[in-house]
């Protein structure tokens, strides 16, 4: 293999994810998404007339929102009177109030500031035009105990879901049925308000319920599913947050509003940007390039050590018989995956993702594995490049791997790429690169 060929092979692979963070930044989106013309608000295929509005503003959350806010300030200018948004990743705002929240459990700032959110949201009336942010990361962004409940109820039970194995479909059955906010009730809170609702997805699938716990969206989960959730998963919570659970289900507390609560008339939803957003500007890199691209698929999901084979398997295929198309190819493929912690190290799944790949590449190929918020898992890194060169000391490698302990190796092997939070959250993204 020749050096300066493997080289190329990594610098693309990276271009081609830093490409897609770029494609799903706020700011990219929202200028392509939204536009105002002469007091007429488009949202991607929807126009909204602000001229029957007297106030707009913008409420909401996610680690995304502030960086949505400013961008959409950009876009409004003084037809936007303020708002409130949480977030734990502040951008310079000069007319929404950005207040700290945090993620992925909830803190005692969050509920402060979501409690502002919620003052803001009493405020409007018909006459309001309500601009809801919501981003991946709402969901412990926005913390609002239901009545009963408390901040330690919530944590106690983010903790324990967390660490349960249940998807965030299920985690988020309980979470909406803890919360004064969640699961549409944000919508049922804002009516009669106009309620646009622009969303950046970071859920597999982009289920709209789900996504940051749905705060405006009608949710088809019930109390009988959250406690279904606890027992299926074993799941501890306080005693408070099952007897809440219990109360809900015996028909003592009032469900979630559904899809024919009136609370949703003057409600609809904009999804701007999803993990496809991100596979789109990949390719398009690739293209450019002159590598023939593949989407593999935007639904990747499970254990990243061994997804990450997958990868490897597809590349290897390509090489030897040119299916599913030869090289050379960019593969590339999105989703989230996930780690079953059994060590005591530094990693995260596309870290996982990334050595797993780098003990099994072998010939023209780099791969580069990102979480396109920039953070992967908890470490400061997004994610990383490998090919069959990385890693000089497998059998250290392998010992890392069997103890979640990817970051160390790859940062030793200078493979970590490393942005900082990127602005965004629009879940993985993996590039194969077949020479
Ligand atoms: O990230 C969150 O807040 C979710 O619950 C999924 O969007």
């Amino acid at each position: 293999m020749v050096a300066s060929d493997a080289e190329a092979r990594r610098d693309l692979a990276r271009e081609c994810a830093l490409a897609g963070f770029e494609a799903a930044h706020p700011a990219t989106v929202v200028r392509e998404e939204v536009a105002l013309d002469g007091g007429r608000l488009r949202i991607g295929g929807a126009t909204i007339d602000c001229d029957d509005y007297e106030t707009v503003v913008v409420l909401g959350g996610g680690n995304a929102a502030s960086q949505v806010a400013a961008a959409l300030e950009d876009v409004l200018g003084d037809a936007l009177a303020g708002g409130v948004v949480v977030t734990d990743d502040p951008a310079e705002t000069e007319r929404v109030d950005v207040r700290p929240g945090d993620h992925p459990v909830p803190s005692e700032r969050g509920v402060a500031s979501t409690q502002a959110l919620c003052e803001a949201a009493d405020a409007v009336d018909e006459r309001t035009l309500v601009l809801a942010v919501i981003t991946g990361g709402a969901s412990a962004l926005l913390p609002a105990p239901a009545a009963g409940l408390t901040l330690a109820d919530l944590r106690a039970t983010t903790d324990a879901l967390l660490d349960s194995g249940a998807t965030i479909n299920e985690v988020n059955a309980v979470r909406k049925h803890c919360s004064a906010l969640k699961g549409g009730r944000l919508a049922a809170r804002l009516a009669p308000a106009r309620v646009a609702t622009l969303v950046f997805s970071d859920v597999v699938g982009d289920d709209l319920s789900v996504i940051g716990s749905g705060p405006t969206v009608a949710d088809p989960s019930t109390y009988a599913d959250a406690l279904a959730v606890l027992d299926d998963y074993d799941v501890a919570v306080p005693e408070a947050i099952r007897g809440h659970l219990e109360r809900g289900a015996a028909g003592e507390r009032a469900e979630t509003p559904g899809a024919d609560d009136p609370a949703f008339e003057r409600v609809s939803t904009h999804v701007l940007a999803t993990n496809r957003t991100a596979v789109d500007a990949a390719v398009g890199r690739a293209r450019e390039a002159g590598y023939e691209p593949l989407v593999l698929s935007t639904r990747v999901r499970g254990e990243a050590r061994e997804a990450a084979k997958t990868h490897v398997a597809i590349a290897e295929e390509a090489l030897a018989t040119g299916d599913p198309l030869s090289p050379p190819c960019v593969v590339v493929s999105g989703g989230e995956c996930t780690v079953t912690v059994r060590g005591d190290g530094e990693g995260g799944p596309n870290l996982e993702f990334a050595l797993s790949a780098a003990l099994e590449l072998d010939g023209e190929t780099a791969l580069c594995a990102v979480d396109t918020d920039g953070i992967d898992g908890a470490t400061a890194a997004a994610g990383a490049v490998v090919d069959a060169a990385t890693l000089a000391d497998r059998r250290a490698a392998r010992r890392a791997l069997r103890e979640n302990d990817a970051l160390p190796v790859l940062d030793d092997a200078d493979a970590l790429v490393t942005t900082g939070a990127t602005g965004t959250n629009v879940n993985d993204l993996r590039v194969l690169v077949v020479g």
